[in-house]
């Protein structure tokens, strides 16, 4: 859906070309006649004050890419050929054009000279003038200082990274050319063929031309030290770099440069998986496996035009926990526009290799890019759903490729949770975990595991910590293993952040068997027993400990350990505390809630021996060790000398116990 029409038509007024009396540009003394006055009958005029400055920050290398002269050259041949065709076809008695179209591209090294030429709309002498001697678009050049201004700042040598991107276009030829020449010729009725040329510098000229068929060629004299660009290797490269896929044949001295095939406009059925292959690893630089993991192909019509082929590689980037994360490439009508484009995809898909091409952006998208564009996002939101549903689709139709993918990216896609609220549902159903029913290294989806809760489980249960083998003993478990509830284990540090993000999952909320009060109602084979009271155990612990717990209780998850620490519902929990300190040392520390178990021998005694003598130091030993043991499940004791002191006194006092009464 373009909504730019191609018709030259429409690109507004012309200013005539009046002689010029202003002064020349400084490098051309008002005294002697300049070199572009020299043609014949030519007519000297200045730049608009906005394209000398313009092409002041151009010379002095604005770019970090000097050679993406070139790529602007060959998108205005390839603009100019777009347009002819547009022509042709909507108005009678243009010219005719010569020859098949496409891009000429010839490099003279004794003259150190590179000449572009296509045969497509050409220009006017009027819109030569318009054209090659003013910007067209309002605020390009406040925008591109700010941004010179800022690259300055940065410590890499002031280099703007940004490519093409501020519709500087045409002008770029003078990074590398002392002089530029061009003559065309518009396809229009009547049109006489002009001579432009400038060395940049104030002014140019316009004189009558000689090409003799509609089209335009550029003659580039190259600096002294640009002479790279007179070598047919390098600008080979540089065309497969950047126009590989512009869809008109590019030759240099003769030989086609380019594919001029956009694989991705192509029907899916016609692409081969080699041909995938070839260009995913043209994409990636071969450094992110040989095939793609995943092909995602989209041809979208509404409510944005665009194609994009997408790939998942089959390793993750090195880079891709790096802060200057990286994209996809982003085209326009064919002519690369950025080569890593991070607007196309969301953080948490910054994994995905490919191409996205729009009929609906224009090569000078960039300026709205930097801020907010309307097309970009409704292309990455359009690419966002896609992949999505590509992905759940792999999942289930090979589960074990899947597997493959989530173990490379899994962490990633669980970030989405937390920062696409639109996407949360599609995102957890991507989603896999280890749990306590599932061997190690197994994973499960949240929607298996929903699949497989007893009838009377409501909520998903879940752990966290450091691994499996750290929370598979946890004494938090005992109650759910004895109900046969199964309990993710989320063991990732990112997984603290994914659940509360996700909150739930299918209208069941997701709970951590550490945190707050859980209710399962009685074990099932001991339903008519009544829980014997253990109060006078409890109300010493919690004397003994004073603030060192939150509070002290009796537990509904405990069936075997004496005693475990809970955090209270809404606060952090030890592992998520754990991880804060990992970020910040000075991180508080939320109390937690002590939990003992009403069946255990310890806790039975100690209520007992609480009752007989409140407040006895043996009552206080007791007491502390409760809590040690529960620190030492988790692997955390703060004062392990002291710990084993009172393991020690403990064990003298029951050993002496022992020996007395045999
Ligand atoms: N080879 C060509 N054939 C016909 N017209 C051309 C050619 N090269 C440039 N022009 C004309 O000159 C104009 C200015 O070109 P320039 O590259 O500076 O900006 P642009 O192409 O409009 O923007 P951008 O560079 O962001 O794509 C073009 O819009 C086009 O009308």
């Amino acid at each position: 859906m373009n909504t730019e029409s191609p018709n030259p038509e429409t690109s507004g007024s012309t200013p005539s070309a009046e002689p010029s009396g202003a002064a020349p540009g400084p490098e051309t003394p008002a005294s002697t006649p300049s070199e572009e006055a020299k043609a014949a009958g030519a007519v000297e005029l200045p730049f608009q004050a906005e394209v000398q400055q313009v092409l002041a920050l151009v010379i002095n290398s604005l770019y970090a890419n000097q050679e993406v002269f070139l790529r602007e050259l060959i998108s205005n041949a390839s603009d100019a050929l777009d347009k002819a065709r547009f022509l042709a076809l909507t108005r009678e008695g243009v010219a005719e054009q010569a020859g098949e179209p496409a891009i000429l591209i010839t490099l003279d090294d004794a003259a150190r000279t590179l000449t572009i030429e296509d045969n497509g709309i050409g220009m006017t002498r009027d819109e030569v003038v318009q054209n090659l001697g003013t910007i067209a678009r309002s605020g390009s050049l406040e925008f591109l200082k700010a941004n010179a201004e800022a690259a300055k700042q940065k410590k890499d040598g002031g280099k703007l990274q940004l490519i093409g991107q501020f519709g500087v276009g045409f002008y770029a030829a003078f990074m590398v050319a002392s002089r530029v020449d061009v003559q065309t010729r518009s396809m229009l009725p009547g049109a006489e063929p002009v001579l432009w040329r400038s060395s940049g510098a104030g002014s140019f000229t316009v004189a009558s031309g000689d090409r003799e068929h509609p089209g335009t060629k550029i003659v580039l004299h190259l600096k002294e030290d640009a002479r790279e660009y007179t070598k047919v290797w390098r600008i080979k490269e540089i065309i497969r770099k950047y126009s590989d896929f512009v869809h008109f044949p590019i030759k240099v001295n003769d030989e086609v440069a380019n594919r001029s095939a956009a694989l991705w406009t192509l029907p899916k059925s016609q692409i081969t998986e080699e041909q995938h292959a070839e260009f995913f690893r043209h994409v990636t630089g071969g450094y992110e496996g040989e095939n793609p993991l995943l092909t995602v192909h989209l041809s979208i019509d509404a409510p944005v035009q665009f194609h994009a082929l997408l790939y998942v590689p089959e390793k993750a980037p090195a880079d891709m926990f790096h802060k200057d994360r990286r994209g996809v490439r982003l085209y326009a009508k064919r002519v690369l526009i950025v080569e890593d484009c991070d607007k196309l995809t969301p953080m948490y898909l910054r994994f995905l290799r490919g191409v996205v091409d729009s009929e609906d952006l224009s090569l000078n998208v960039s300026r709205e890019m930097l801020q907010e564009n309307r097309t970009l996002s409704q292309i990455e939101q359009q690419i966002v759903k896609q992949v999505l549903k590509s992905l759940k689709d792999l999942s289930e139709s090979d589960p074990e490729r899947y597997a493959a993918f989530w173990k490379e990216f899994g962490r990633v896609i669980k970030e989405g949770a937390t920062s696409d609220w639109k996407n949360k549902d599609a995102i957890a159903e991507l989603c896999r975990f280890e749990s306590m029913n599932t061997e190690a290294g197994k994973l499960i989806s949240l929607r298996d595991y929903v699949a497989k809760m007893p009838e009377a489980q409501k909520e998903i249960y879940y752990v966290t910590g450091l691994g499996r083998h750290a929370v598979e003993q946890s004494p938090h478990l005992e109650a759910f293993r004895k109900r046969g509830y199964d309990v993710l284990f989320l063991v990732d540090p990112v997984d603290e952040w994914f659940v509360k993000a996700l909150n739930e999952f299918d209208k069941r909320r997701l709970k951590s068997v550490m945190h707050g009060d859980v209710d399962l109602g009685a074990e099932p084979e001991k339903k008519d027993e009544p829980e014997e009271s253990v109060d006078a155990a409890v109300a010493a612990v919690k004397a003994a400990l004073g603030d060192r717990v939150k509070d002290v209780r009796v537990s509904r998850r405990l069936t075997d350990s004496a005693s475990c620490l809970v955090a209270a519902e809404g606060d952090p929990g030890a592992n998520l505390e754990r991880i804060m300190k990992l970020i910040d040392q000075n991180a508080e520390e939320s109390k937690r809630i002590l939990e003992l178990n009403p069946g255990h021998p310890v806790v039975k005694n100690l209520n007992i021996l609480a009752g007989r003598e409140p407040g006895s130091e043996r009552v206080k030993q007791w007491s502390e060790l409760l809590l040690d043991q529960a620190l030492l499940v988790e692997g955390v004791v703060q004062e392990p000398a002291k710990l084993v002191r009172r393991i020690q006194d403990l064990l003298a006092q029951v050993s002496s116990a022992a020996v007395s009464q045999s």
